[in-house]
């Protein structure tokens, strides 16, 4: 069985549930690292109010007895704080005439899943849309990927995010080892691994905010310690680097991903693009540079997995821009109760996890078994299969 996973649940109702299935016995769950990961997820600057409501933690329902996984699909729940304030809004229909015919939702924001959802579903309460289009949703998918991380840390395999750039604001490139980066980036509001950009950063984000917009970024995420092979170029769909861009771009309100240098690659040179087949001892087959971010024919090909993504602009504005209501088709000008102006770090702490979720998928296809011991196993006659090569 492949390793998958669902989601469920409204970002104003009681909780998010989500199922993963598919993973090995005998995995030992930390679930003081699940919880930061979740925690990591709330921080950064230019958050709204809803994050000082929200702690968030994750509760295992299913499919783990005495710390370990079992085999069974494992069940998890994160509560969403703020259902109390919403229990009336969720639960009673807007019918006319009443309070909660106020609360209906029928002025599409731009940018938002709003006015499309609403066409698609035939909804005329665009909250049956926002409800379940919202990132709040990206809580649950940290958690499934904090699991498979876990997973992944087991066979040595770790991964670390960092904020590149804040609108026109971009960190000078470091080359800071991954353990260092990973400590860098767990407390930092804006998640970047350069102080002083840091501090322009977040002054920038107050600029925006205190201008009623909102402001996108640039985010990295890097996986060390993967073996050559995971994936495959026989079909399109077997491609861990075509997955892994499907899952980028899923993110909410991520518009691009980059594999190694991407886009730049098309000003450059062949000569100064491919990176070079050297060969150690110590090292087996390695590569002098990692341009392609650790990817050829849509298998890894064992030098560091280098992902960036793309966020824009968060679409609820205090300054608000043109839109037509639903129910009367005229044009209006919005209200916004409350948004986040920059979610860039939070985004970053995502994309690490849903590169997790791909990286963990291939690795289980290739290595795949019932148990923790089992898959050791494969993994060992693999990399002695290797080594005789
Ligand atoms: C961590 C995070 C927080 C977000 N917070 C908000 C927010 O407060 N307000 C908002 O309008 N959009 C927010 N978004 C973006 C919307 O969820 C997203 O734009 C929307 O679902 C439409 O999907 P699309 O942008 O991928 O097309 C956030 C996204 C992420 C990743
Ligand atoms: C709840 C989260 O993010 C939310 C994502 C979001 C959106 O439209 O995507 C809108 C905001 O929600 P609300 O309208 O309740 O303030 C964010 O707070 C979260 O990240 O946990």
């Amino acid at each position: 069985m492949s390793l998958r996973y669902l989601t469920a649940g409204e970002t104003h109702g009681p909780q998010l549930t989500a199922i993963i299935e598919g993973l090995p016995s005998n995995m030992r769950l930390d679930f003081e690292e699940l919880n930061f990961q979740l925690q990591r997820r709330q921080k950064g600057h230019g958050r709204g109010r809803r994050m000082q409501i929200e702690q968030d933690v994750a509760e295992i329902v299913g499919g783990v007895r005495h710390g370990k996984t079992t085999g069974a699909p494992v069940a998890l729940i994160v509560r969403n704080n703020d259902w109390k304030h919403w229990m009336k809004v969720m639960n009673i229909e807007p019918t006319e005439g009443t309070d909660e015919e106020k609360r209906r939702v029928h002025r599409p924001r731009p940018g938002h899943a709003d006015l499309n959802g609403g066409l698609k579903y035939n909804l005329k309460d665009l909250r049956n849309v926002l409800e379940r289009s919202s990132a709040r949703e990206t809580a649950a998918r940290v958690a499934v990927g904090a699991v498979v991380m876990q997973l992944l840390a087991a066979f040595g395999i770790k991964i670390a995010g960092q904020v590149i750039s804040i609108g026109e604001i971009t960190a000078p490139p470091n080359d800071i080892p991954l353990d260092e980066l990973m400590a860098l980036t767990e407390e930092s509001p804006v998640r970047v691994a350069d102080k002083a950009t840091e501090a322009k950063m977040t002054e920038y984000i107050d600029k925006i905010k205190a201008e009623g917009d909102s402001i996108g970024g640039i985010v990295e995420c890097i996986v060390e310690g993967v073996p050559v092979g995971l994936g495959s170029h026989v079909q399109w769909d077997r491609k861990l680097d075509g997955r892994i861009a499907g899952a980028v771009v899923s993110i909410n309100a991520f518009k691009g991903c980059e594999i190694g240098i991407g886009f730049n690659a098309a000003k450059l040179r062949g000569s100064q693009v491919h990176d070079e087949i050297m060969y150690s001892e110590e090292r087996g087959y390695y590569r002098a540079s990692n341009r392609l971010g650790g990817f050829e024919g849509g298998m890894t090909n064992g030098e560091s997995i280098v992902v960036r993504g793309v966020m824009k602009p968060i679409p609820t504005l205090y300054k608000p821009l043109r839109s037509v209501d639903i129910d009367t088709r005229e044009p209006f000008t919005a209200q916004v109760e409350r948004s986040d102006s920059c979610a860039v770090p939070s985004a970053s702490v995502v994309m690490e996890h849903v590169v997790a979720w791909e990286v963990a998928k291939a690795f289980l296809e290739k290595f795949g078994g019932d148990s923790m011991e089992e898959i050791r196993d494969n993994l060992n006659n693999y990399l002695e299969q290797l080594e005789r090569y």
